[in-house]
């Protein structure tokens, strides 16, 4: 149903040059010892993580441990009370924000604004101009399933739709860091594992740092090469699992995985961390 590739093609792009927010230096997102409080409540308490450039982490844990916050915090729109956070060199909130491309849980569409509309803001942010932006997005439409939709207002769009016109905006943006916040949660099961497929196969063309909030242990071992188990709040890193990485892309190879006992035996073992972190 959708198509492969996240953005049309354009001239090849150069080398980015050191210092350019694309270039991977050192690690790709790296937190030491980070935590967060919200009044008396602690969200998140010394989380360590490291994913190295174009690595794909998957978050899961109980609901309120703290995901949410951790991916605010690595963008740098919330600041953590202690620890260091570092995105492909910038350890700044500003130089984070710049590298990332975060889709929250919430869609935080513009009312006023279409899907098309929408969809480029982040390409507006970065200097184009409407028409080029929309040029870069329309494609995309179609292969969202959104094509009918491009002058529809958020009101108009059911609750799946919006979801898909957020996930669309968070890859036209275009970063080489992906922050997604249980990005196909309100997904028909159909629309999402088409949309999982679309995801697997783009970051095989086109690999980016990933960073997966999730509630569905399947969809993380599917997209990830490591799945991390937080802790019932304070959020803590309790377990972390490594995925080993299966063969090629789509419906077929995503069955033949769902029903691969070693496969069945990772989520059993991640599925039995979460029930102990609760
Ligand atoms: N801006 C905020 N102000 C006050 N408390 C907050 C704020 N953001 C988060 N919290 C609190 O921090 C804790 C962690 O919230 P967070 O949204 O990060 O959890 P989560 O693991 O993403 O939850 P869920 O799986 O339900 O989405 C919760 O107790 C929440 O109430």
């Amino acid at each position: 149903m959708f198509a492969r590739r996240s953005v049309p093609p354009t001239a090849p792009a150069p080398e980015p040059a050191p210092g350019d927010p694309r270039r991977p230096a050192g690690p790709g997102v790296e937190l030491r010892g980070v935590a967060k409080r919200f009044g008396d409540i602690t969200a998140v308490a010394g989380a360590d993580l490291s994913v190295p450039p174009n690595g794909r982490l998957g978050v899961v844990g109980p609901s309120g441990c703290g995901k949410s916050t951790l991916l605010s915090m690595i963008c740098g729109l919330t600041g953590p009370d202690a620890g260091t956070i570092d995105v492909l060199g910038a350890a700044d909130a500003p130089g984070r924000l710049a590298r990332c491309a975060w889709m929250p849980q919430r869609d935080l569409l513009l009312p006023w604004r279409g899907v098309l509309a929408n969809a480029r803001i982040p390409l507006e942010n970065q200097g184009l101009t409407r028409r080029e932006a929309s040029q870069r997005v329309r494609p995309l439409l179609d292969r969202f399933g959104l094509a009918e939709f491009a002058d529809h207002r958020p009101a108009q769009l059911s609750g799946g739709m919006r979801q898909r016109v957020s996930f669309l905006r968070t890859v036209a943006a275009d970063k080489p860091v992906l922050l997604l916040d249980e990005p196909f949660g309100a997904l028909d099961s159909i629309t999402r594992a088409d949309l999982q497929d679309w995801l697997r196969a783009m970051l095989a063309d086109e690999p980016r740092t990933v960073v997966l909030v999730t509630h569905d242990v399947e969809e993380a071992l599917l997209l990830c090469d490591r799945v991390v188990v937080m802790s019932a709040r304070p959020g803590r890193i309790v377990a972390s699992v490594d995925v080993p990485p299966y063969a090629g892309t789509g419906a077929a190879a995503r069955r033949a995985r769902l029903a691969d006992p070693a496969f069945i035996a990772l989520r059993d073992s991640v599925l039995a961390h979460l029930e102990s972190a609760r």
